[in-house]
């Protein structure tokens, strides 16, 4: 018997005892949540008044736009991208009871990012807590505040700059590899790219040679992975988000198996560097005139830490030897080590497919803009002359403008973080409406940084839209791929000096032609995870550059 039969039925004259409490316990439950659901509506009437004025596509009634954001994330990323254009710079749309409103207007992302109100993240970042637990990119409040404060030395030039012979390294272990696909196929760049950005965040956040690009099948890389992959599954599956629905999965208990490897592993290493640390300041404490050394140039380090200019005199450090440091030696700073272990395993997620993703755009941005490729080339030859192979100091970076320019205008089209969210808890005005408390606010920053307004003919790929001249009274919020305000990236230094360390050296050695499906930008098919990638592959060509240089320098 159905419901509205039982119901309807139930309350005839033919009805049996069991049928007639059924009857009433539905319709009780029914006119429960009626109630409820007028009262929810009542107490939410503000946000609703505030939301119809702005404009957004039309819903279905109480699960709203789910559709246009569930399944296949390329047809997600398609149907985003269409709402954008029709609806920009402000649109809203209603995930069931759930709020969004997507602003892309420069000034609005400045009111928002650009205030310690709303440095907190959205509730849908959860999916990163297995992994970085309360490190800064996770953590919330006075404690993100303290983390930062700790971290934020790490990713000062002075000593950054110590870790460019590191980048070009691995760069060199990626030109080998790249070297036995330079055969004129297509393949997909991502594939070697991540494994090399694997390499250099391992060895700068922990000192430890990974060696993912000669063996990716190791237990750790095996499990970092995973991870990841787990992260991406739960950001494009909604119904996974929710730690309630996920925890229930197998993921969950695949993501914890590889979670104690990680983590293992990491305290491994914080244990080890730690015995390091105090057995050289035992040895240093035991030798007055050392120590005194030692002492005075902590304290010039110290001074120096705000100045850009004054590099590579620091001794060579990790991201962790020197939290380490911090921790042992200044008030204020000591972190636990599961603290240290958040931290690095922090900037092992946040450092490597970010920059993965964005240098293997920029291969594809240099394939399909021959022409740009040839005049990048031609600035690393006049700059670091005709061996491929020599290490760029920090001077050659500097001067690499032409490759700076290709770089941020690659982010500008294809941001590898294309939106980030807060929740708001009061009221917000910006600039053309009133946001109301309780909804999640999404920055658009690849929608940003496609507005004609700012970006006259936004599609199409002009580095030079970065020459100083044409930069002059751009608003600052215009371009944000690393965001902006207090809860920037800490790390946009380190990303600059890995990318153009990446791609110099690649360059360098080879010239870079479309692959299948890569023929022009119209047909990347976008999709989002844990960054923007290329579904199908960042597919690219290689022809040897080396061919006719001296045998010395062809050695890779
Ligand atoms: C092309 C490369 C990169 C891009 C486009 C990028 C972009 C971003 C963006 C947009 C945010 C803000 C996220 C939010 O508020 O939701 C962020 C935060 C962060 N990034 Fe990056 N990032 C890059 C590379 C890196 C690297 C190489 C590192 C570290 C080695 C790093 C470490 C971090 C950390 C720790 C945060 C959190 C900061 C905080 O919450 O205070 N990023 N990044």
């Amino acid at each position: 018997m159905s419901v509205i039969s039982v119901v309807l039925g139930g309350f005839g004259a033919s009805a049996t005892r069991p049928e007639m409490l059924t009857s009433a316990l539905i319709v009780g439950a029914l006119s429960a949540a009626v109630l409820y659901y007028m009262v929810y509506s009542w107490k939410r009437r503000r946000m609703y008044a505030l939301a119809a004025k702005i404009p957004g596509p039309t819903g279905l009634p109480v699960i709203g736009n789910v559709f246009d954001v569930v399944g296949d994330t390329e047809e997600t990323v398609r149907k985003t991208m269409a709402q954008f254009r029709q609806y920009q710079p402000t649109y809203k749309y209603w995930l069931g009871p759930l709020l969004l409103v997507a602003l892309t207007d420069p000034r609005d992302l400045e009111i928002v990012l650009n205030n310690y109100k709303y440095t907190d993240k959205s509730h849908f970042y959860n999916v990163f807590h297995p992994l970085g637990g309360q490190g800064v990119f996770n953590a919330a409040g006075d404690k993100w505040r303290r983390n930062r404060k700790i971290i934020a030395p790490a990713f000062n030039f002075n000593f950054l700059v110590q870790f460019v012979t590191i980048f070009h390294a691995m760069a060199m272990r990626l030109v080998g590899k790249m070297k036995a696909r330079a055969d004129g196929q297509s393949f997909d760049s991502y594939k070697l790219v991540e494994l090399c950005t694997l390499d250099a965040i391992a060895l700068t956040a922990m000192g430890v040679d990974v060696n993912a690009q000669d063996d990716d099948n190791s237990e750790w890389i095996r499990a970092i992975r995973r991870c990841f992959q787990i992260t991406r599954e739960r950001l494009v599956k909604p119904w996974l988000l929710p730690d309630a629905t996920f925890y229930l999965t197998r993921d969950a208990k695949d993501q914890q198996k590889c979670l104690d490897i990680v983590n293992k592993f990491a305290h491994e290493v914080i244990s080890r560097k730690k015995a390091e640390y105090r057995k050289a300041k035992a040895e240093l404490d035991a030798d007055p005139v050392a120590s005194k050394a030692a002492a005075h140039e902590r304290e010039q380090s110290r001074l120096r830490q705000d100045d850009d200019e004054d590099i590579g005199v620091r001794k060579k450090q990790t991201f962790l030897e020197l939290l380490i440091e911090r921790s042992e030696s200044e008030d204020g700073c000591a972190l636990t080590d599961v603290e240290l272990r958040d931290e690095v395993v922090t900037l092992l997620i946040a450092g490597q497919d970010t920059t993965a993703t964005d240098n293997c755009f920029n291969l594809l941005m240099l394939a399909l803009h021959q022409d740009v490729q040839e005049a990048v080339h031609q600035e690393l030859v006049d700059i670091m002359g005709e061996d491929p192979t020599t290490c760029p100091t920090y001077n050659d970076l500097n001067q690499m403008k032409h490759l700076e320019r290709v770089i941020k205008e690659t982010l500008r089209l294809y941001p590898s973080a294309p939106f980030i969210g807060r929740d708001l808890d009061h009221e917000l005005d910006v600039t053309d409406y009133r946001l109301p408390a309780g909804c999640t606010v999404l920055l658009g920053l690849y929608g940003t940084h496609r507005l004609a307004e700012y970006w006259p003919e936004p599609d199409k790929f002009d580095p030079d839209r970065f020459l100083p001249e044409r930069s002059v009274g751009r608003h600052p919020y215009a371009f944000v791929p690393f965001s902006g305000g207090p809860r920037n990236c800490v790390g946009q230094k380190y990303a600059m000096l890995q990318m153009k360390t990446i791609l110099s050296t690649v360059i360098r050695h080879f010239q870079i032609l479309p692959g299948k499906d890569c023929e022009s930008m119209d047909k990347f098919r976008l999709q989002v995870d844990f960054s923007m990638t290329v579904a199908g592959g960042h597919n690219i060509r290689l022809v040897p550059r080396y061919a006719g240089l001296p045998e010395r320098m062809r050695s890779l």
